[in-house]
Protein backbone atom coordinates (compact mmCIF):
# COMPACT_ATOMS: atom_id res chain seq x y z
CA UNK A 1 0.00 0.00 0.00
CA UNK A 2 1.71 3.33 -0.79
CA UNK A 3 1.44 6.26 1.90
CA UNK A 4 1.57 3.47 4.96
CA UNK A 5 3.21 5.70 7.39
CA UNK A 6 7.23 4.83 8.76
CA UNK A 7 5.78 3.40 11.96
CA UNK A 8 3.72 0.96 10.17
CA UNK A 9 7.06 -0.90 8.59
CA UNK A 10 8.35 -3.53 10.57
CA UNK A 11 12.01 -3.17 11.82
CA UNK A 12 13.89 -4.99 10.11
CA UNK A 13 14.47 -7.95 13.38
CA UNK A 14 10.93 -8.27 13.02
CA UNK A 15 10.18 -11.96 12.35
CA UNK A 16 7.70 -14.34 10.72
CA UNK A 17 4.41 -14.93 13.05
CA UNK A 18 4.04 -17.86 14.46
CA UNK A 19 0.29 -19.42 14.42
CA UNK A 20 -0.09 -20.63 18.17
CA UNK A 21 -0.73 -24.53 18.12
CA UNK A 22 -4.00 -24.25 19.72
CA UNK A 23 -5.42 -21.73 17.51
CA UNK A 24 -9.12 -22.53 16.26
CA UNK A 25 -8.47 -24.42 13.03
CA UNK A 26 -9.06 -22.98 9.35
CA UNK A 27 -12.22 -22.01 8.80
CA UNK A 28 -13.52 -22.08 12.43
CA UNK A 29 -15.57 -19.42 13.28
CA UNK A 30 -14.17 -17.42 16.23
CA UNK A 31 -16.87 -16.65 18.24
CA UNK A 32 -17.46 -12.97 19.96
CA UNK A 33 -14.41 -12.29 22.55
CA UNK A 34 -16.64 -10.25 24.59
CA UNK A 35 -20.39 -9.97 24.44
CA UNK A 36 -20.88 -6.45 24.25
CA UNK A 37 -18.08 -5.90 22.07
CA UNK A 38 -19.03 -3.23 19.55
CA UNK A 39 -17.76 -5.06 16.53
CA UNK A 40 -18.33 -8.50 17.32
CA UNK A 41 -20.67 -9.37 20.39
CA UNK A 42 -24.10 -10.95 20.09
CA UNK A 43 -25.38 -8.99 22.93
CA UNK A 44 -24.79 -5.46 21.52
CA UNK A 45 -27.87 -4.20 19.75
CA UNK A 46 -25.92 -1.87 17.89
CA UNK A 47 -23.05 -3.39 16.69
CA UNK A 48 -21.41 -4.81 14.13
CA UNK A 49 -21.70 -8.23 14.56
CA UNK A 50 -18.89 -8.93 12.87
CA UNK A 51 -18.47 -12.85 12.26
CA UNK A 52 -14.56 -13.92 11.68
CA UNK A 53 -13.21 -17.09 10.46
CA UNK A 54 -9.61 -18.97 10.89
CA UNK A 55 -7.77 -19.05 7.98
CA UNK A 56 -4.02 -20.54 7.01
CA UNK A 57 -0.96 -19.33 8.90
CA UNK A 58 -1.61 -16.15 11.30
CA UNK A 59 -5.02 -15.09 8.82
CA UNK A 60 -8.56 -14.93 8.62
CA UNK A 61 -11.84 -13.37 6.98
CA UNK A 62 -15.02 -12.01 8.24
CA UNK A 63 -18.40 -10.39 6.95
CA UNK A 64 -19.71 -7.46 7.85
CA UNK A 65 -23.46 -6.90 7.18
CA UNK A 66 -23.79 -3.68 6.19
CA UNK A 67 -26.98 -2.08 8.05
CA UNK A 68 -28.92 1.11 7.92
CA UNK A 69 -27.95 1.89 11.36
CA UNK A 70 -24.30 1.79 9.85
CA UNK A 71 -24.91 4.91 7.42
CA UNK A 72 -23.23 7.81 6.82
CA UNK A 73 -24.41 9.55 3.98
CA UNK A 74 -28.05 8.44 2.63
CA UNK A 75 -27.89 4.60 1.93
CA UNK A 76 -23.75 4.14 2.39
CA UNK A 77 -21.65 2.74 5.23
CA UNK A 78 -19.96 5.24 7.27
CA UNK A 79 -16.43 5.37 7.10
CA UNK A 80 -15.70 5.39 10.63
CA UNK A 81 -18.32 2.01 10.99
CA UNK A 82 -15.93 0.76 8.18
CA UNK A 83 -12.77 1.35 10.01
CA UNK A 84 -14.06 -0.39 13.07
CA UNK A 85 -15.19 -3.11 10.97
CA UNK A 86 -10.97 -3.55 9.72
CA UNK A 87 -10.14 -2.74 13.60
CA UNK A 88 -12.02 -5.41 14.89
CA UNK A 89 -11.19 -7.64 11.69
CA UNK A 90 -7.63 -7.12 12.46
CA UNK A 91 -7.74 -7.37 16.20
CA UNK A 92 -9.61 -10.92 15.98
CA UNK A 93 -6.27 -12.00 14.37
CA UNK A 94 -4.40 -11.51 18.05
CA UNK A 95 -6.35 -14.84 18.74
CA UNK A 96 -4.13 -16.75 16.72
CA UNK A 97 -1.13 -15.85 18.03
CA UNK A 98 -2.47 -16.48 21.40
CA UNK A 99 -1.65 -12.68 22.18
CA UNK A 100 -3.32 -9.93 24.17
CA UNK A 101 -3.07 -6.95 22.31
CA UNK A 102 -4.87 -3.39 21.63
CA UNK A 103 -4.72 -1.42 18.64
CA UNK A 104 -1.76 1.15 18.24
CA UNK A 105 -2.38 2.48 15.21
CA UNK A 106 -4.83 1.94 12.23
CA UNK A 107 -4.21 3.45 8.63
CA UNK A 108 -7.20 3.27 6.50
CA UNK A 109 -7.98 3.49 2.71
CA UNK A 110 -11.66 3.88 1.67
CA UNK A 111 -11.63 2.91 -2.29
CA UNK A 112 -15.06 2.28 -2.91
CA UNK A 113 -18.59 3.44 -0.92
CA UNK A 114 -20.72 0.19 0.84
CA UNK A 115 -23.95 0.40 0.42
CA UNK A 116 -26.17 -0.48 3.14
CA UNK A 117 -27.75 -4.13 2.51
CA UNK A 118 -24.71 -5.19 0.96
CA UNK A 119 -22.01 -7.68 3.15
CA UNK A 120 -18.19 -6.49 3.27
CA UNK A 121 -15.98 -9.10 2.64
CA UNK A 122 -13.02 -8.78 5.02
CA UNK A 123 -9.22 -10.74 4.77
CA UNK A 124 -6.69 -10.12 7.51
CA UNK A 125 -3.20 -11.13 8.20
CA UNK A 126 -0.30 -10.47 10.42
CA UNK A 127 3.08 -9.78 8.75
CA UNK A 128 5.66 -9.46 11.10
CA UNK A 129 6.25 -9.50 15.07
CA UNK A 130 8.91 -7.35 16.76
CA UNK A 131 8.39 -7.48 20.31
CA UNK A 132 5.60 -6.37 21.43
CA UNK A 133 5.35 -4.85 17.96
CA UNK A 134 2.28 -7.19 15.39
CA UNK A 135 1.94 -5.68 11.98
CA UNK A 136 -1.00 -6.48 10.04
CA UNK A 137 -3.11 -5.76 7.17
CA UNK A 138 -6.60 -6.34 5.84
CA UNK A 139 -8.52 -5.66 2.47
CA UNK A 140 -12.54 -5.15 2.64
CA UNK A 141 -14.44 -6.34 -0.78
CA UNK A 142 -17.91 -5.62 -2.02
CA UNK A 143 -19.98 -7.76 -4.17
CA UNK A 144 -18.28 -10.91 -2.89
CA UNK A 145 -15.09 -12.56 -1.54
CA UNK A 146 -13.49 -11.44 -5.09
CA UNK A 147 -15.20 -8.46 -5.33
CA UNK A 148 -13.63 -5.33 -5.80
CA UNK A 149 -11.55 -3.68 -3.06
CA UNK A 150 -13.85 -1.03 -0.98
CA UNK A 151 -11.00 -0.52 1.84
CA UNK A 152 -8.28 -1.59 2.95
CA UNK A 153 -6.15 -0.82 6.32
CA UNK A 154 -2.72 -1.86 7.89
CA UNK A 155 -1.97 -1.81 11.99
CA UNK A 156 0.01 -1.63 14.19
CA UNK A 157 -1.07 -3.80 17.35
CA UNK A 158 0.43 -3.44 20.99
CA UNK A 159 0.54 -6.54 23.07
CA UNK A 160 -0.50 -5.93 26.68
CA UNK A 161 -1.25 -7.56 30.01
CA UNK A 162 -4.24 -8.43 31.34
CA UNK A 163 -3.69 -5.61 33.98
CA UNK A 164 -4.35 -3.06 30.69
CA UNK A 165 -8.01 -3.65 31.13
CA UNK A 166 -8.31 -3.97 34.95
CA UNK A 167 -6.70 -0.52 35.29
CA UNK A 168 -8.00 1.13 32.46
CA UNK A 169 -11.57 -0.87 32.45
CA UNK A 170 -14.66 -0.09 34.79
CA UNK A 171 -14.81 -2.44 37.50
CA UNK A 172 -18.68 -3.63 36.84
CA UNK A 173 -17.91 -4.97 32.94
CA UNK A 174 -14.32 -6.04 33.90
CA UNK A 175 -15.91 -8.45 36.64
CA UNK A 176 -18.65 -9.32 34.69
CA UNK A 177 -16.53 -10.38 31.69
CA UNK A 178 -14.15 -12.35 34.21
CA UNK A 179 -16.85 -14.29 35.53
CA UNK A 180 -18.33 -15.38 31.77
CA UNK A 181 -19.15 -18.71 31.94
CA UNK A 182 -18.08 -18.93 28.03
CA UNK A 183 -14.47 -20.65 28.80
CA UNK A 184 -12.97 -19.51 25.43
CA UNK A 185 -14.26 -16.10 25.50
CA UNK A 186 -12.72 -16.13 28.86
CA UNK A 187 -9.45 -17.01 27.44
CA UNK A 188 -9.52 -14.25 24.49
CA UNK A 189 -9.96 -11.64 27.22
CA UNK A 190 -8.04 -12.57 30.39
CA UNK A 191 -6.68 -16.10 30.22
CA UNK A 192 -4.01 -15.66 27.12
CA UNK A 193 -0.37 -17.14 27.82
CA UNK A 194 1.57 -16.48 24.65
C1 LIG B 1 -8.98 -8.82 24.95
C2 LIG B 1 -8.98 -8.76 23.51
C3 LIG B 1 -9.34 -7.44 22.96
C4 LIG B 1 -9.54 -7.52 21.47
C5 LIG B 1 -10.14 -6.28 20.89
C6 LIG B 1 -10.08 -6.36 19.42
C7 LIG B 1 -10.79 -5.36 18.63
C8 LIG B 1 -10.59 -3.96 18.90
C9 LIG B 1 -9.18 -3.52 18.96
C10 LIG B 1 -9.21 -2.17 19.59
O1 LIG B 1 -9.87 -1.29 19.12
S1 LIG B 1 -8.29 -1.94 21.06
C11 LIG B 1 -8.87 -0.30 21.59
C12 LIG B 1 -8.14 0.84 20.96
N1 LIG B 1 -6.78 0.94 21.41
C13 LIG B 1 -6.48 1.42 22.64
O2 LIG B 1 -7.32 1.80 23.42
C14 LIG B 1 -5.01 1.50 22.97
C15 LIG B 1 -4.69 2.80 23.71
N2 LIG B 1 -3.24 2.93 23.85
C16 LIG B 1 -2.59 2.39 24.91
O3 LIG B 1 -3.18 1.85 25.83
C17 LIG B 1 -1.09 2.47 24.89
O4 LIG B 1 -0.66 3.54 24.08
C18 LIG B 1 -0.46 1.14 24.38
C19 LIG B 1 -0.84 -0.02 25.32
C20 LIG B 1 -0.88 0.80 22.95
C21 LIG B 1 1.06 1.29 24.37
O5 LIG B 1 1.47 1.79 25.62
P1 LIG B 1 2.66 1.12 26.44
O6 LIG B 1 3.04 2.08 27.53
O7 LIG B 1 2.30 -0.27 26.84
O8 LIG B 1 3.84 0.98 25.40
P2 LIG B 1 4.75 2.10 24.71
O9 LIG B 1 4.07 3.40 24.64
O10 LIG B 1 6.10 2.02 25.38
O11 LIG B 1 4.85 1.50 23.22
C22 LIG B 1 5.45 0.24 22.99
C23 LIG B 1 6.07 0.31 21.62
O12 LIG B 1 5.01 0.49 20.66
C24 LIG B 1 5.19 1.71 19.95
N3 LIG B 1 3.88 2.35 19.77
C25 LIG B 1 2.91 2.45 20.67
N4 LIG B 1 1.86 3.11 20.16
C26 LIG B 1 2.20 3.41 18.90
C27 LIG B 1 1.54 4.11 17.84
N5 LIG B 1 0.32 4.59 17.99
N6 LIG B 1 2.19 4.25 16.67
C28 LIG B 1 3.43 3.76 16.51
N7 LIG B 1 4.11 3.09 17.47
C29 LIG B 1 3.50 2.93 18.65
C30 LIG B 1 6.09 2.56 20.85
O13 LIG B 1 6.79 3.52 20.08
C31 LIG B 1 7.00 1.50 21.42
O14 LIG B 1 7.98 1.15 20.48
P3 LIG B 1 9.45 0.73 20.92
O15 LIG B 1 9.29 -0.54 21.72
O16 LIG B 1 10.16 0.49 19.62
O17 LIG B 1 10.00 1.86 21.71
Amino acid sequence: MSGTSASLQPPADAVTPVRHPDAPAPGELLGAHYGECFGCGGEQPHGLHLQARAGEGVSLTAEFAVRPEHQGAPGLAHGGILATALDETLGSLNWLLRTIAVTGRLETDFRRPVPVGTTLHLEAEVTAVAGRKIYSRATGRVGGPDGPVAVRAEALFIEVKVDHFIDNGRPEEIQAAMSDPDQVRRARAFEVNP
